[in-house]
């Protein structure tokens, strides 16, 4: 009898962690413990820390008497930092830089007319696709040679067998990170730019947040000790103003689906291979779900809102995986902002221009100076 070649299937790593004592586990600790302490320091990443760095020196470079900045412009740049420490855990500035710059060729080619006549937009990023290619597969190089085995993105990905006990080619893993940075930094900055203008505009709300956030401040005595995950989880005036924010600016519009099968909805048949669009901007605006759906209204998320009616992250498998991650650089961006800094609209005009995600005019031009 001829035995079917025998495939390797590729045995899934147990999740890290400690398993406690044995039988009891850390079961005593559980229950000795505030259970916000305990959960908070198995939550516990690397990455809150990382983030405020991020954010502080972020929010250094926009302070300037003279300089209006392009808010926008530079959440873009803040979103790409974090993109990449999530990406690439900490990276040479050298390998940085050179990837800034050439992803920032792919970015202005994306919507370009697609040939490849030398000098166009289009045959440029994919010059500069290649090079970003070569990089990765650069520093992929660096931690073979170190042996160094990091729990970030490229760990994952260097890692990831598929059920065959195949692995990711090099190129396939650039593209993976290319795709990341891309759903990270547009998104996020559009959304923290947005942040900027509600609170603007609403100075009572800000003295709201301020107040929720220098009192996580002081017990940080003045902002000397990290925040933890705990912190970040506790902000709920915060929180709801991020919640609302999602809602209001609707950054991702719409999605595509296509449908797989034959699928009956109200009497109609949407056949096979149609695309179907969730519209989630008119979900979110929509006053039967949101009562007065263009009030800027944080308090309306003290009730949680109805079951698929508020999808600012998309929903079911392709959801956003960055969902938590972009939720907790708002919290720490937030938290330094009201802290340490105030700022001022320059020139504003209302009116939103679409980069393609829909953005205040000009980028909101902002001035920013450090509190006295
Ligand atoms: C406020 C910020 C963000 C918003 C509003 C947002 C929104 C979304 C939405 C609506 C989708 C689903 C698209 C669809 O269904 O077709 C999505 C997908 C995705 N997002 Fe985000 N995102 C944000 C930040 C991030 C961050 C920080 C990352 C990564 C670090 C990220 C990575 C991704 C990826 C990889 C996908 C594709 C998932 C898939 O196709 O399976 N996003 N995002």
């Amino acid at each position: 009898m001829k035995h079917k070649k025998s495939q390797r299937i590729a045995k899934p790593k147990l999740p890290p962690g400690s398993m406690g004592w044995p039988y009891i586990g850390e079961t005593p600790q559980l229950y000795s413990q505030d259970p916000n302490v305990f959960f908070a320091s198995k939550q516990k990443r690397k990455l809150i820390p990382d983030i405020e760095t991020e954010v502080i020196s972020s929010l250094e470079s926009w302070v300037s008497d003279e300089k209006v900045i392009n808010s926008f412009q530079e959440m873009k740049k803040f979103s790409f930092n974090i993109g990449i420490l999530s990406v690439f855990g900490h990276l040479d500035n050298n390998y940085r830089e050179k990837l800034k710059e050439n992803y920032n060729i792919v970015e202005r080619g994306y919507n370009s007319f697609p040939t490849r006549i030398p000098g166009t937009a289009y045959s440029k990023a994919l010059s500069a696709r290649k090079r970003i290619r070569e990089i990765i597969s650069e520093i992929i190089c660096k931690r073979k040679e170190h042996k160094l085995m990091e729990k970030d993105l490229l760990g994952h990905l260097l890692n990831y067998k598929d059920e065959k006990g195949q692995m990711l080619r090099d190129d396939q893993i650039a593209d993976n990170v290319i795709g990341v940075l891309f759903a990270a930094q547009d998104t996020t900055a559009s959304v923290l730019t947005w942040i900027l203008k509600y609170l603007h505009d609403d100075q009572k709300l800000l003295e709201a947040i301020k107040a929720e956030q220098m009192e996580i401040y002081e017990a940080n005595q003045g902002g000397k000790i990290p925040l933890t995950w705990g912190q970040t989880r506790n902000m709920p005036i915060t929180y709801k103003v991020i919640l609302e924010s999602l809602r209001m600016a609707s950054i991702i519009s719409f999605t595509f689906r296509e449908a797989v099968v034959d699928v009956e909805y109200k009497g109609y048949l949407i056949p096979k291979g149609w695309k179907v669009m969730p519209l989630f901007r008119n979900i979110h605006h929509n006053p039967e779900f949101y009562p007065a759906p263009h009030n800027f209204d944080p308090s309306r998320f003290e009730i949680a809102p109805k079951p698929n009616t508020f999808m600012p992250f998309g929903n079911g498998v392709h959801s956003c995986p960055g969902n938590e991650l972009a939720k907790l650089n708002m919290l720490i961006l937030i938290h330094h902002l009201v802290t340490k800094f105030r700022w001022e609209v320059v020139g504003y005009q209302s009116g939103i221009q679409y980069s393609p995600f829909p953005v205040p005019l000009h980028g909101l031009p902002t001035r920013f100076w450090r509190n006295e």
